[in-house]
């Protein structure tokens, strides 16, 4: 007989099993690799995506999940298995005890786009190269976190910043967009050496181009969770995403080269500079090129030290401002402090941060209360690992939920309370360590690099403002609490709902 009419006469039972086979496939799909985190039935293809489709704040979801199934418990995101760890002991042993087990970064294609095929800090997986090129970067910012470099870069700012206050004194003003403008100066002065007018259009256009990326983003695109995606063409999205960046791009790669065509080694003036300095001796140690540190890696740490110092340092800002409106007894205490040691006469420095306790110990709290780096960065497992009796394969992806650990009752007495004597000895003079529930930089090997430099920065932009300036809830809607979480941004949402204050000179 033919194989086309054998085919013909038995085509049904073929269906059949062809259907059978489809869906037996999907099932295996879904099923947890053995031994691995027990957590919610995962949907064919999609897995547990639909989670994140939420109105809640991602760290609700996840410790209502974690009472379900545990504190370590996994989901299904498309096609990567995912661990979520949200015990400070877990996390902790994961990142303390096995450091370079969890100091992976996922394969992702929204963050291959941005590092430009991972030539950045943050996004590249765990190795050598990524090791070198952290200590590079570290080493570079340190620069610009100590003596008075830091105080230099914030008073430049302020006069600008000054100005738009003074102008809108006694009116109803929402400060988001003037610590848009000073933070992204300030950082663009560190990284490009350039000195922005507040009212710059390029500030402008910049936002209008991190707006569109946020949007064409959102969650993330299905490509970054669906690796049969990878072998289609773009979508119209994933392209106009494509564009967004190398848009973003184009203005680095032309700062860079007007940095190169001018560098002195004897003068240098931002992170472009240093990192160029640090090219030129890789080269010189490497033979005659530059192998390691290529031009697209120091554009690439430029762009991350950009964008991980806006996207953090500006909502924690506009949290202080927030809770500082919202409690008055604690800005009292702030303000006297500030008036004590920083006065009027001259403007705040980071030296004075050894002096001031209190309005360090609300800043820690800030740092809590805020969380704005909600589940900080995605990790990934480098090799198949035992971790508390569970198998986790290589490439298991990692998410921590940092701000469930802040807001643990285990850990925190009253953590919805906002105090910062809890960073306080008992004579609320003295700071003390803090808690190893504290984790808002992260810990272990993939820690914040910009931890003291956006410390200091967020102590001097917040002396000097509550030191010159009085705001107060917009006379009529003093019930609307100012500390509501912005849900609009998403699950993931990390700051305060947009708010105005009236704004007083003191
Ligand atoms: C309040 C401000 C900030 C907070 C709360 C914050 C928090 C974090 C967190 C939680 C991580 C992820 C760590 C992990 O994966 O375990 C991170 C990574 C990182 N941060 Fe920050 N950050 C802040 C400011 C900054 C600033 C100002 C810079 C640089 C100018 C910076 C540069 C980086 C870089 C480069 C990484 C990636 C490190 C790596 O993957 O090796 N951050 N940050």
């Amino acid at each position: 007989m033919a194989v086309a009419e054998l085919i013909a006469e038995n085509a049904g039972t073929l269906l059949l099993f062809l259907v059978t086979l489809v869906v037996i496939l999907l099932y295996q799909n879904t099923r947890r690799p053995t031994g691995f985190p027990p957590g919610p039935p995962a949907l064919p293809i999609i897995g547990n995506v639909l989670t994140f489709r939420s109105s809640e704040p991602i760290y609700h979801i996840f410790g209502r999940l974690a009472e379900q199934y545990g504190r370590i418990f996994s989901l299904k995101l498309g096609s990567f298995w995912v661990i979520v760890l949200n015990d400070i002991e877990d996390i902790r042993e994961a990142l303390i005890k096995q450091p370079i087990a969890f100091a992976g970064r996922p394969n992702l294609y929204t963050t291959q786009i941005a590092t430009e095929g991972f030539q950045d800090i943050a996004f590249t997986d765990y190795g050598p190269d990524w090791q070198l090129h952290r200590k590079i970067g570290n080493a570079a910012l340190r620069h610009f976190a100590s003596g008075d470099k830091l105080d230099k870069l914030v008073h430049g700012v302020l006069p600008g910043v000054a100005k738009v206050l003074d102008r809108s004194v006694g009116k109803a003003l929402d400060l988001k967009d003037v610590i848009d403008r000073f933070i992204y100066i300030v950082l663009a002065n560190m990284c490009y050496g350039k000195g922005y007018d507040f009212d710059d259009p390029l500030l402008t256009e910049w936002f209008a181009l991190n707006k569109e990326l946020q949007q064409v983003l959102g969650g993330g695109l299905p490509r970054d969770f669906i690796h049969s995606l990878k072998c289609l063409p773009l979508t119209s999205r994933e392209k106009q995403l494509k564009e967004l960046v190398d848009k973003g791009l184009e203005f680095v790669y032309k700062e860079f080269k007007g940095h190169r065509d001018t560098f002195d080694p004897n003068n240098i003036r931002d992170l472009f500079d240093s990192l160029i300095a640090a090219q030129k001796e890789d080269a010189e140690e490497t033979g005659s090129k530059a192998e390691f540190l290529t031009d697209v890696r120091v554009i690439q740490t430029v762009n991350d030290m950009f964008g991980a110092g806006t996207g953090t340092t500006i909502p924690t800002l506009y949290w202080a401002i927030a809770i500082m409106i919202e409690h008055p007894e604690i800005l009292e205490r702030v303000t006297k402090e500030i008036d004590e040691v920083i006065g009027q006469d001259r403007l705040p420095s980071l030296s004075d941060r050894g002096s001031m306790p209190y309005t360090e110990a609300t800043l820690m709290e800030v740092n809590r209360y805020g969380s704005v780096s909600v589940i900080g960065l995605p990790k990934s497992v480098t090799k198949d690992t035992t971790f508390r009796g569970f198998t986790i394969p290589k490439d298991t992806m990692v998410l921590l939920n940092l701000k469930g650990v802040h807001f643990d009752q285990r850990h925190w007495d009253e953590p919805h309370q906002f105090k910062p004597e809890r960073f306080l000895d008992e004579s609320g003079t003295h700071m003390i360590k803090p808690p190893a529930s504290f984790v808002p930089f992260s810990i272990g090997r993939r820690s914040c690099i910009g931890e003291n430099f956006a410390k200091g920065e967020i102590f001097l932009v917040f002396c000097w403002l509550f030191g010159r300036y009085s705001f107060a809830k917009v006379p009529g809607r003093e019930s609307e609490s100012l500390l509501q979480l912005n849900m609009d941004l998403g699950s993931f949402a990390n700051e305060p709902k947009p708010f105005e204050v009236i704004v007083s000179k003191k």
